[in-house]
């Protein structure tokens, strides 16, 4: 299943092959060509999604045997067991909950600007947003709509891809900066083996899975990325999400090989993208010369907290609902002829999107994802992304950063570099509410930090929405197929 999602190509003329990574990719990204992007949407989700459905349904069979050799009810509960936690669905469910609202802000905002682009046929004001418009394949990540919606046009433009271009920056020079910011706080470098070892560029003679991982070789030496990188920002994000892993490998290598782990998979997770919210401050892009000129007054700070919103409360709905879906399809309740029709009932209720053109169960749409054939447990990165403002609160006070939680950079600073080589060498040989209750003084995982980081946001997309219907009470409206 793996192969057939690294390998499915799309072909729109005789001699033209599109791949997920660059080609289709970078035409969600790009394109505001309706139909363009529906093409592109449609055949990726055929080409990718249908074979596998087959192979996948024998997967859950196979898994599931497994799980319940390991004294499971099914894979799911299998999966879930890693976080330790007798009320982690309901937890799950109240961390939603304190979000729901400002995503629905967020929905509402972008959901009128994309009507301002598209027009009353393609959006409807009172409905679902059609999936493929929000720039990336899978409505995930909406960085790529900032351009179409800074709020304050006139201030530095904050996706500074175009500057790196300029600069000549590759991806190993995007690796070694990514490194030096995890060198400025005191933790470890890549050994020589890193680079010798990883894969940092999609290569030219060979298929590969292109999606992005990080390696242990479980030898204490050698640890590796593959990643597909091209220059842009948001790679660049990618770069130090990855790093995190690897750094994690790192500091817990002389643990017993069985607590190598983050001390639950939200961890692993979190680790490159607390440094990403310092990286990406337009504070720390002036200061390592991506960007130009900064300016520090509050219409400043809403460009820079709407363009995070758009990476980070976007993707919240889906961090959460692709393994609602699979521990669903584990347990039984959704049967293969039921797996496209639950697929999209949790994408339309709650990310609030709808299909570009009618689906059936002839398709799996589900398989469009990388996680689902390369198997890979999903809800890690919903509780990542939460995880991720605890941590960086905790870290902004230790490094005297004053001022708001949104503006801070823990860059050079060793005593918040200190905080975290502490979680990572203890690896999950520690319960993970101990880890965090010594980490950052509290044992649970919660959205305080998160809500408080986006404060100022709120109060600004409540005014913006205030005449907006929030939600999709046009739960079954889908667009019309252009002509
Ligand atoms: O899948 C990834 C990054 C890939 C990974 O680093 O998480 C990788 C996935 C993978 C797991 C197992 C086999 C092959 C690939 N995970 C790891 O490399 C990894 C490393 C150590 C421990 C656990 C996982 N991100 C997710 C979520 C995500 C989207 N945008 C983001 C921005 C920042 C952080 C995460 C995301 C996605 O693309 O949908
Ligand atoms: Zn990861």
């Amino acid at each position: 299943m793996e192969n057939i999602y690294s390998t499915s190509k799309v072909c729109p003329l005789p001699n033209v092959t599109w791949n997920l990574e660059p080609e289709l990719s970078e035409i969600l990204a790009k394109s505001r060509s309706y139909k363009k992007l529906l093409f592109a949407w449609e055949s990726w989700h055929n080409v990718s999604g249908v074979p596998v459905k087959g192979y996948y349904s024998r997967l859950v069979e196979l898994s599931n045997q497994a799980s319940q050799g390991d004294g499971f009810n099914d894979t799911g509960a299998s999966w879930r067991s890693l976080y330790e936690t007798e009320t982690f669905q309901e937890d799950l469910e109240r961390l939603y909950k304190t979000i729901e609202p400002l995503y629905l802000n967020l929905h509402a905002f972008v959901r009128r600007k994309l009507y301002n682009i598209y027009g009353p046929k393609y959006i409807n004001l009172k409905g679902p947003i059609p999936a493929h418009l929000l720039g990336n394949m899978w409505a995930q990540l909406w960085n790529n709509l900032y351009e179409m919606m800074v709020p304050f046009p006139a201030k530095p433009f904050l996706d500074v891809t175009d500057e790196m271009v300029r600069q000549g920056y590759n991806a190993t020079h995007m690796f070694r900066v990514a490194e030096e910011f995890f060198t400025s706080l005191g933790l470890k470098e890549m050994p020589p083996e890193f680079w010798e070892g990883s894969m940092l560029v999609k290569p030219e003679d060979r298929e590969v899975v292109c999606h992005a991982s990080a390696w242990d070789f479980h030898n204490r030496r050698d640890f590796r990325i593959k990643q597909c990188t091209t220059v842009s920002m948001e790679d660049l994000s990618t770069v130090h999400h990855e790093m995190g892993h690897i750094q994690y490998y790192l500091q817990y290598k002389d643990q017993p090989v069985g607590f190598r782990d983050g001390a639950n998979p939200g961890f692993h997770e979190a680790i490159g993208d607390v440094m990403s919210l310092s990286v990406s401050t337009p504070k720390h892009l002036h200061e390592i010369n991506l960007l130009e000129s900064v300016t520090s007054d509050s219409e400043s700070d809403l460009n820079f907290l709407l363009k995070t919103a758009l990476e980070t409360i976007a993707f919240l709905p889906f961090g959460y609902l692709v393994d609602l879906w699979r521990w669903d399809v584990f347990n039984g309740n959704t049967p293969p002829e039921k797996y496209n029709s639950a697929w999209w009932n949790l994408r339309t209720k709650y990310q609030g999107i709808c299909p570009p053109t009618r689906r059936t169960e002839e398709h799996f749409d589900a398989g469009a994802k990388y996680h689902i054939p390369g198997n890979t447990p999903y809800i890690r990165y919903f509780v990542s992304f939460i995880l991720r403002f605890q941590f960086h609160e905790k870290l902004c006070e230790v490094a005297n950063q004053t001022g708001p939680l949104h503006t801070c950079d823990i860059y050079r600073s060793t005593e918040a570099g200190a905080i975290l080589k502490k979680v990572l060498e203890a690896g999950s040989s520690r319960p993970w509410p101990d880890v965090l209750q010594e980490a950052i003084g509290t044992r649970e995982i919660n959205a305080t930090s998160l809500l408080k980081y986006f404060d100022p946001l709120t109060k600004w997309l409540e005014e913006q929405t205030a005449n907006e219907t929030l939600g999709w009470p046009d739960l079954d409206w889908v667009p019309p197929v252009p002509e």
